[in-house]
């Protein structure tokens, strides 16, 4: 149990979460057509593990390993397939007090379309949200 003192007060963390995809060069054998990465990270650039312990990704079923946890950041999760799915996103806090926060993305695979620094395009989603923290430690 932490013996840090609880500081009266809200405070807002704001949070983006999302996905990018990249379409494979070839398909592979699988049939899988791109590469995708759901993330939560800090809108801002303080560190999400100041105050997250993890985050727990669920993908769809027919995954080898539909449910992901990443202890570390940054929290994200790398996979290949070929369609757009809801993905699930848990966040654990370290103040054991902090019930778990869900986010839910609908991960797409085919637009909006961006273009990277070297001219590489890639699918991008991603949204806004805040997490309001109560007398936190
Ligand atoms: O696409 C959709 N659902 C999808 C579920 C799973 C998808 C996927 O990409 N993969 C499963 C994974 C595996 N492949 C082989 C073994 S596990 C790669 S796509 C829906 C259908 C209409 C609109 N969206």
């Amino acid at each position: 149990m932490s013996n840090k003192e609880r500081v009266d007060g809200e405070f807002i963390k704001p949070i983006i979460y999302g996905n990018r995809a990249y379409r494979l060069p070839e398909k592979l054998p699988n049939n899988h057509t791109h590469r995708w990465t759901v993330y939560v990270r800090s809108y801002n650039n303080e560190k999400l593990s100041n105050y997250v312990r993890k985050v727990q990704f669920k993908i769809h079923s027919d995954y080898k390993n539909p449910i992901q946890v990443v202890e570390n950041e940054p929290f994200e999760i790398t996979e290949t397939g070929w369609g757009e799915f809801h993905v699930q996103i848990k966040l654990y806090f370290i103040d054991p007090m902090e019930r778990q926060v869900l986010c839910t993305h609908y991960l797409v695979l085919h637009q909006p379309e961006y273009s990277d620094e070297n001219g590489s395009k890639f699918v991008m989603k991603e949204c806004y949200d805040e997490i309001i923290f109560v007398n936190p430690l």
